[in-house]
């Protein structure tokens, strides 16, 4: 889950709103024959359009299935999982090509991507004629080729929005109405077990326009508070980077608002404000070095001279202003930054430059401390904030980015001037011009533990990461050595933004081909897109609700949970007992879909399971707002559980700036007393059989295998929940996928898998 991170802190829901994007899923594998068709992958329908000759030959056995599942030979046989990808899937990554890697495609062939490519080109005026023409006609669904009649008359004997209602009357006994027409299906030799063998259809009905019009309204309305929009999830861009081209990426819609910076700054600080007693000293930095820095160089206690506006040019204003939500408002960053970049007209590379400004300084925050502590005699906790944001902005040019040193000093000496005066400006160039005399390697060597006597501490504040996140990643890895650097690099380093191309509306390939990304390498829905400019929700896709923001790692483990071998039928009956804002439930949702079944969404927090509806409106969801704990479901009925838990989100940080430095190690232990009630309850309703899968996108070991083995049982003794099994989640992810580990549970890793530090477990309850 991205920032829309509700694991952060309970109670905080109302801050967060999620393009339920961002954010963290089988079948019976005792079916030798069942594997070696999934294995040939290909259509198991033969429905839908093929790709051209080429493709056709280079997939071979590797054809994607319309759900997105196919497999090479090479793969069924490992678990009989079905994980999408050709015979040569293990060397894609190393690969240039693109149509000889074996990967599943979904049922549009080339008139699709021909049709895409033509939107693209078509630009806003283009869209806007056909949104226009789609209302009445239905036009849009021919324009990408996934005009169903058949598929259409079924559906309007069920109107989607029966499937979204708080209680399930009336929409299992016509969830035979969505399957059909030319979409991907799930058959039986591919999920053995599995009901719903006719297979699955888009979700729509006559009122998918008006909802989708609505959806844009909502989309735009609650566009400030949309995570991961960026094109990083994080920062967008080198501040030095080549000259960029404006022109929009493919895909991207043309934005012809008009922004105009604004130079009215809402913040209202006060110098004289007393300080809130945060700490902001050396906690995480090592030892102290004083150097001969300005002897002089406290903060003035006070406004000196006259305020006047600042003359800061308005990426960096916008920069600066991010800080100060995140400090003032404990604002998340990902949520409070589009609107301060349209405050600011701030758009392409200058939207890029505060992206990476403001990202970056909050990211390394605690290196910045110790360095800016070092060229300063007070505590950084004596300098009032808004100095010590336009000292942090500072650093992080000077040390992390090629901003050349006297345009770093001199526009954070602006940036308070204005409302601050001219004695903290000096205050500030004096410090900044101390910091720019060494580079970050030459800081580090002088304010870094020895890594011989301090690995971890070391390790912690040269990737800038709190000692006791970077101690509870060594534990989680078993070392505190090469690896642990890496983890904490791969967590440091700005992200690429992952999209999920939804099962039955887009395939990863369409969406990689739309959107300019990459296929991802292991979720077989996966599109990675470079840090680079841009608004995500400008992509057409994303603007259509054919794909989202969700991070790889999220995808794998809703697919693998999907994919885990159960006792007996699946009756398609599955539930997502922590659901907001709802990736993996859209994820899960149109997975069970395809095969005609449901999943029953539980989500605390009446806002964020109105993310959970909004997230899954044309899926066969069914939203509860409940405490999963004790949630209004029958016990023992469902074939497959997800159990989301809430957590620290420690696995997320890179998508996160701010979050590292604002979680404790004391939030650890109530967090898991929730995660283990929560799985308890899982396990209570999932069927006998059945199989529950706990997930966290934290690697904190109080969080994972803690949890897992509390209620899993010990030395032959039942857990709290009675007897369970514990499956071999590994069995459930791609084959050749590396760094598993030794099972039965999984963690994933940024530096490994380059996915979130997700946890997965696979708990069966035993047959009766
Ligand atoms: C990690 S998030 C789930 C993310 C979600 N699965 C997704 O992919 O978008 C955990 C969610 O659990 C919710 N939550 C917290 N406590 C809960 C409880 N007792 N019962 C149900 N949901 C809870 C939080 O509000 C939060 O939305």
């Amino acid at each position: 889950m991205s920032e829309q991170d509700p694991r952060t802190r309970p109670g905080d829901d109302d801050r967060r709103r999620s393009a339920a994007g961002d954010e963290h899923r089988g079948r019976p594998r005792d079916d030798a024959g069942s594997r070696d068709d999934r294995g040939r992958g290909g259509r198991p329908d033969g429905a839908g359009r093929r790709g051209d000759d080429r493709r056709r030959d280079d997939r071979g056995t590797g054809g994607r299935t319309g759900s997105g599942w196919g497999g090479g030979p090479d793969r069924g046989s490992r678990t009989g999982s079905g994980w999408g990808g050709g015979s040569d899937r293990g060397g894609r990554t190393g690969s240039a090509g693109g149509d000889d890697r074996g990967r599943p495609r979904a049922g549009g062939g080339d008139d699709r991507r021909r049709d895409q490519r033509d939107d693209r080109g078509r630009g806003r005026d283009g869209r806007d004629r056909d949104r226009r023409d789609d209302r009445g006609s239905g036009h849009r669904d021919d324009r990408r080729g996934y005009r169903d009649d058949r598929g259409r008359d079924e559906r309007s004997r069920t109107p989607r929005a029966d499937h979204n209602r708080d209680d399930r009357g009336g929409t299992r006994g016509d969830r035979g109405g969505h399957r059909g027409g030319d979409r991907p299906r799930y058959g039986d030799d591919r999920r053995a077990g599995r009901p719903g063998d006719a297979g699955g259809g888009r979700y729509r009905d006559e009122r998918r326009d008006d909802r989708r019009d609505q959806r844009g309204d909502d989309r735009r309305r609650d566009h400030d508070d949309r995570p991961s929009h960026s094109r990083s999830g994080g920062d967008v861009a080198r501040p030095r980077g080549g000259p960029r081209d404006e022109r929009p990426a493919p895909g991207r819609a043309r934005d012809d608002r008009e922004g105009r910076p604004r130079r009215d700054r809402d913040t209202g600080r006060s110098p004289r404000r007393e300080h809130d007693g945060r700490e902001h000293d050396r906690r995480d930095g090592g030892r102290r070095e004083r150097t001969a820095g300005p002897r002089n160089a406290g903060p003035p206690r006070g406004r000196v001279g006259p305020g006047r506006p600042p003359a800061v040019d308005p990426a960096r204003q916008a920069a600066y202003d991010l800080l100060t939500a995140v400090r003032e408002r404990d604002a998340y960053a990902n949520l409070a930054l589009p609107g301060l970049l349209r405050r600011y007209g701030l758009r392409d590379r200058d939207a890029a430059l505060a992206t990476e400004l403001g990202y970056g300084t909050l990211r390394a925050q605690g290196l910045l401390d110790a360095v800016i502590d070092a060229c300063t005699d007070r505590p950084l906790s004596k300098i009032e904030h808004p100095l010590l944001d336009a000292l942090r902005l500072g650093a992080y040019q000077l040390l992390r980015t090629r901003v050349p040193d006297h345009a770093a000093v001199s526009t954070c000496v602006e940036l308070v001037r204005g409302d601050h005066g001219s004695q903290s400006a000096g205050f500030v160039n004096a410090v900044l011009r101390r910091i720019g005399e060494h580079d970050e390697s030459e800081w580090l060597d002088r304010l870094a533990p020895d890594a011989a006597e301090d690995p971890v501490g070391s390790a912690a504040l040269r990737h800038a990461h709190p000692r006791w996140i970077a101690q509870a990643f060594a534990d989680a890895l078993g070392e505190t050595g090469e690896e642990l650097t890496a983890a904490l690099a791969a967590d440091d380093a700005r992200p690429q933004v992952h999209l999920l191309a939804r099962p039955g509306e887009i395939s990863a390939e369409e969406l990689a081909l739309a959107t300019g990304g990459e296929e991802a390498p292991w979720s077989p829905y996966g599109v990675h897109l470079e840090p680079g400019s841009g608004e995500i929700g400008e992509l057409d896709a994303v603007a259509e609700g054919l794909a989202v923001v969700q991070d790889e790692g999220s995808q794998l483990v809703a697919v693998a949970l999907s994919e885990a071998e159960l006792v007996g039928e699946d009756t398609g009956r599955w539930l997502d007992l922590c659901a907001g804002p709802g990736g993996k439930a859209s994820l899960l949702g149109g997975l069970v879909g395809t095969q005609g079944g449901t999943l029953d969404a539980v989500e605390s927090s009446e806002h964020r399971a109105g993310l959970v509806r909004t997230a899954t409106a044309e899926l066969p969801v069914t939203v509860h707002v409940a405490d999963g704990r004790e949630a209004p479901l029958p016990d023992g009925v469902f074939d497959r559980v997800l159990v989301d838990a809430p957590c620290t989100g420690l696995g997320a940080l890179r998508r996160r700036p701010e979050a590292r430095w604002r979680r404790r190690p004391e939030d650890t232990a109530e967090l898991a007393r929730l995660q283990r009630e929560l799985l308890v309850a899982a396990l209570r309703h999932v069927r006998p059989g059945g199989v529950v899968a706990y997930v966290t996108c934290s690697p904190h070991l109080s969080e994972t295998v803690g949890v897992v083995g509390r209620i899993v049982g010990r030395e032959g003794r039942p857990g709290p929940a009675g007897p369970v099994e514990q499956l071999d989640a590994r069995a459930c992810l791609p084959e050749g996928m590396p760094g598993l580990g030794a099972g039965p549970a999984v963690q994933l890793w940024p530096h490994r898998h380059g996915t979130d530090a997700m946890f997965l477990a696979l708990i069966r309850r035993p047959a009766q």
